[in-house]
């Protein structure tokens, strides 16, 4: 990162009070509903003409699982403006999420208009699952506060946010934007260098592109690939990473072992990480193996399915946000008791 002479951010991440979403789809409205969760003032702009009914309704949607998450002191869905403009969105924001479609032209165009609207050295945070911001962040003014803030679906569940600069961002507005999505009750992670699809994206690719060649293959079928992840792997990996996991394939022996005994495996073919072609005969079986599998579920009863399942595991293994504040409490206590 090189250092950039941007101004500094309005306030400190503990003070902010304002937030501007923009881009209020899926992830754009799952921001809204997390930011309004924590109790932040929320502006949303989106140019689509039905964009505020479908965002209320999302928000609505999701606000019994923030309910039963627990929602910060003062917390209101009325706390939620949908602004006429994106001049008028983020006129006094203290901090920008963007959430437009995965274009490279849009999101360079749209950052840049940002970066003339909004007040100067506010963060502008980019939701881009996988453009480098040293690729976005060419025609801005200040490219110095525009920074990768990489949620996860839906952003108001799950905890993680990637957090990266590009070339051109300050490294104090990647400092601010960490601490800040810190302090709104996000799990951070921020990146030392600029990787195409960050860390999560980049593992949750191979193992989309493997699944994709075995459906084109006839290996496996939709189900099949779902199944082997739910009833298998996913089970662990909902609180320990993968590396630790297969340390502990290692036996007594741990990761050691595991790379002594399976190393030479990695070099037998079990993966063709080059991308299947997407061809109508695959695309149909993926899209027709998906509609099987939901059965008569809608998309809306899915999403309520995965919001209870998410919060059942996040409780489950003492993640819940009530709950980690009480491990910090003690952990606190502890400390002072030893000090
Ligand atoms: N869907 C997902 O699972 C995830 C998506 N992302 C990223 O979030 C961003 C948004 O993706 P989704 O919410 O899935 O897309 P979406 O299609 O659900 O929503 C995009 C929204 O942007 C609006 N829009 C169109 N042109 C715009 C403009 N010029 N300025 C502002 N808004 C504009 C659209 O009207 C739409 O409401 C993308 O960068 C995507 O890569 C990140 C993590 C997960
Ligand atoms: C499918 N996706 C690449 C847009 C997914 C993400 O970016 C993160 C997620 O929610 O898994």
């Amino acid at each position: 990162m090189t250092a950039i002479n941007t101004p500094a951010a309005p306030c400190a991440p503990e003070d902010v009070t304002r937030v501007a979403c923009i881009g209020a789809g899926v992830i754009g409205g799952g921001w809204v509903a997390h930011f309004l969760a924590r109790g932040y003032d929320v502006t949303a702009w989106d140019p689509a003409p039905d964009a505020e009914l479908k965002l209320r309704r999302l928000v609505d949607a999701a606000w019994p699982a923030l309910t039963q998450l627990g929602l910060a002191d003062g917390a209101s869905r009325d706390r939620l403006t949908v602004a006429a403009t994106l001049e008028e969105a983020v006129a006094d924001a203290q901090f920008v999420q963007e959430s437009a479609p995965e274009k490279l032209e849009l999101k360079r165009d749209l950052l840049a208009q940002l970066d003339a609207a909004a007040p100067a050295g506010a963060v502008i945070a980019s939701s881009t699952s996988g453009y480098p911001m040293t690729d976005m962040q060419t025609t801005a003014a200040d490219p110095g506060r525009l920074v990768v803030g990489h949620p996860f679906n839906p952003p108001y569940l799950i905890p993680l946010v990637e957090v990266v600069g590009g070339e051109r961002t300050a490294e104090h507005a990647v400092n601010w934007a960490s601490r800040f999505y810190d302090v709104a009750g996000k799990s951070v992670i921020t990146m030392k260098a600029e990787v195409p699809g960050f860390i999560a994206n980049r593992l949750q690719e191979a193992l989309w592109r493997e699944a994709l060649h075995m459906v084109a293959n006839g290996e496996a079928t939709v189900r099949e690939i779902d199944d082997s992840i739910t009833e298998g792997p996913g089970l662990r990996w909902a609180f320990m990473g993968p590396m630790l996991t297969f340390a502990l394939a290692g036996g007594e022996g741990g990761m050691a072992h595991m790379l002594d005994h399976f190393g030479p495996s990695l070099k037998s073919p079990w993966t063709r990480l080059e991308a299947p072609e997407l061809d109508k005969k695959l695309y149909d079986a993926v899209v027709e193996g998906c509609d099987e599998e939901a059965g008569e579920r809608t998309i809306a009863d899915l999403v309520a399915e995965r919001d209870q399942g998410v919060i059942d595991v996040l409780r489950a293994t003492g993640r819940l946000p009530q709950q980690r504040r009480a491990q910090r409490a003690a952990q606190h206590e502890k400390h002072q008791e030893t000090a």
